[in-house]
């Protein structure tokens, strides 16, 4: 095929930990107003991993988990990588989407009380609002012997626990006692969704055989659940394969990854609300999942949504830091899904991907602008797919740009850096000007001729069309870097103050 053969990307062993000691918090952007681990602040910032909290009096098992995956920049690659085997380097930022999965079970106030409530047993409920259990504030913990006649769905076991057994769920309720069908809880659906998007939406799911299906009228997913839906699918067919009980849950995903009216920046929502899914819900499950597991189930989940994606937003929400990456053939791992199931997917090898660490460039000062424009990324690349012309000179270009690039990057070379990113832009507009794809937006031309006119190297970071735009240079020239800021506050770009989000050892 094209070039990248000639010089393949050493993939990163799937336990192999990250290079010690590198600076990966050291800030790039400059401007570190709201930068910074967030999250779990007992622990190291990571992809995937976060608070959780657990119960004893369950053996351990999760009630609640959250984890949170950050968002990404391209730094060079575009278009070509969507091509298996090809190279693009990204970087995550500290930007996240947080995803928070609790046990339904124990979920009280998610149970409907219009039905009025006569205080039976020790489950106290408000008519109209929410009912709660009075006993030890959680009604799966409920202490037999101060117990409570078995009204409404509640029975009890003397010296053990007593739970609910809402709906006949059977993971944590007993089930040796026969449940007076009183009526007064309201079962939760098995699985409940809800996004922060469109100012808060959810969405009911039950399992239906082997798969689960929407509670919508037309079952179909709605979009803002494309993602999240699809890694929760992807989870429930592992868990299923593994033969790990089913759980009742509500799974909350949340991001900071648009701005304040909703509008996307463009730094890879879709694949950090995926991968924060699945780090959540394999700690939910117990699951036992290494980072190139988590990245592979999430680029399951991805490519069901969108087939042609290369995944790089995917390993930059996996992995963090600055990596070098290689597609691997999508066709070829759904194929491996259909025939064989996730857990085989898991396993076969998966030609093309690549993932290799790269160092966080010291003395580099990267600057990211947002075009104020969302783009549409699976239109750009379903057009640069049918435009016509022979991709294999500009793959191959590419390849051998991001190659220079990582050599670069290796080496801490930051005027090498700069030319690449004035490579990858040119091939890019190349790109542009033979598909015609609208990459190059009015905005992101003034984005990068602000950026050379302080001597800064410039590009699109992503598909283009909108979105955002990078911008380097060495982190000594802060008269440049102050001006640039300038030139794009009045270009109409807005300045996004971002940092690298670091590799986390136990995520390599
Ligand atoms: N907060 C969120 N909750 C649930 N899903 C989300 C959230 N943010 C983004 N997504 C998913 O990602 C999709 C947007 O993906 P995309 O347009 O590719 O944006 P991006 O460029 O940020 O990845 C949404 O339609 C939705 O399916
Ligand atoms: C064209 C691409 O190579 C890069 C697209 O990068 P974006 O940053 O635009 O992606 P989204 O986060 O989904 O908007 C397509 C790809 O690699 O899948």
């Amino acid at each position: 095929m094209s070039g990248h053969e000639a010089r393949p990307v050493p993939v990163l062993a799937h336990d192999r930990p990250s290079p010690a000691g590198r600076d990966d918090r050291r800030p790039v952007g400059g401007s570190a107003e709201g930068a910074g681990p967030v999250g779990a602040p007992d622990r190291p910032a990571s992809a995937g991993h976060g608070g959780r909290q657990e119960d004893p009096a369950f053996g351990g098992s999760r009630q609640s988990v959250t984890c949170r995956a950050p968002g990404k920049l391209f730094i060079a690659g575009e278009y070509a990588v969507v091509e298996p085997g090809n190279l693009a380097v990204l970087t995550a930022v500290d930007r996240y989407a947080t995803a928070t999965v609790t046990a339904a079970d124990i979920d009280a106030t998610s149970h409907r009380a219009e039905e009025a409530a006569p205080a039976t047993g020790r489950v106290a409920r408000t008519p109209g609002i929410i009912q709660r259990s009075d006993i030890d504030s959680t009604a799966s913990r409920h202490r037999a012997e101060e117990l409570a006649p078995a009204t409404g769905r509640v029975t009890s076991t003397p010296g053990t626990t007593l739970r609910s057994d809402i709906d006949g769920t059977v993971s944590w309720h007993r089930t040796d006692e026969p449940a007076p069908t009183t009526g007064h809880v309201i079962p939760l659906p098995e699985i409940t969704l809800r996004s922060d998007l469109d100012g808060g939406v959810s969405l009911a799911c039950r399992r239906e055989g082997d798969r689960l299906v929407p509670a919508t009228p037309d079952g179909a997913v709605p979009a803002a659940f494309a993602y999240v839906f699809a890694a929760v699918s992807i989870l429930d067919r592992l868990r299923t394969e593994r033969g790990i009980t089913a759980r009742r849950y509500v799974l909350a995903v949340s991001t900071d990854l648009s701005d304040v009216d909703g509008r996307k920046y463009g730094l890879g929502s879709s694949a950090a609300v995926t991968v924060a899914t699945v780090a959540a819900l394999a700690r939910f499950h117990e699951l036992e999942l290494s980072a190139m597991d988590r990245y592979r189930l999430a680029m399951l989940a991805t490519i069901t949504v969108a087939p042609r994606a290369s995944g790089g937003d995917v390993a930059a929400a996996t992995w963090g830091g600055w990596l070098a990456y290689g597609s691997p053939d999508r066709g070829l791992v759904a194929e491996t899904v259909a025939r064989g199931g996730v857990g085989a997917a898991l396993r076969a090898p998966w030609p093309g991907l690549s993932v290799r660490p790269l160092p966080t460039p010291p003395g580099l000062a990267l600057r990211v602008g947002w075009t104020g424009s969302p783009a549409s990324t699976p239109a750009l690349v379903g057009a640069a797919t049918r435009a016509r012309g022979d991709r294999t000179v500009f793959n191959a270009r590419s390849n051998d740009c991001v190659q220079r690039l990582t050599t670069a990057v290796d080496a801490g070379d930051v005027p090498a850096i700069r030319a690449e990113i004035d490579c990858a832009r040119e091939l890019l507009l190349g790109l542009d000007e033979t598909a015609q794809l609208g990459i190059m937006t009015p905005r992101l031309h003034a984005l990068c001729a602000a950026a050379a006119a302080v001597g800064a190297a410039a590009k699109p970071s992503g598909a283009g069309g909108g979105d955002c735009g990078i911008a380097v240079i060495e982190n000594t020239s802060t008269a440049a870097l102050a001006e640039l800021t300038d030139r794009w506050v009045a270009a109409g770009i807005r300045p996004l103050p971002l940092r690298i989000h670091p590799r986390a050892e136990e995520d390599s």
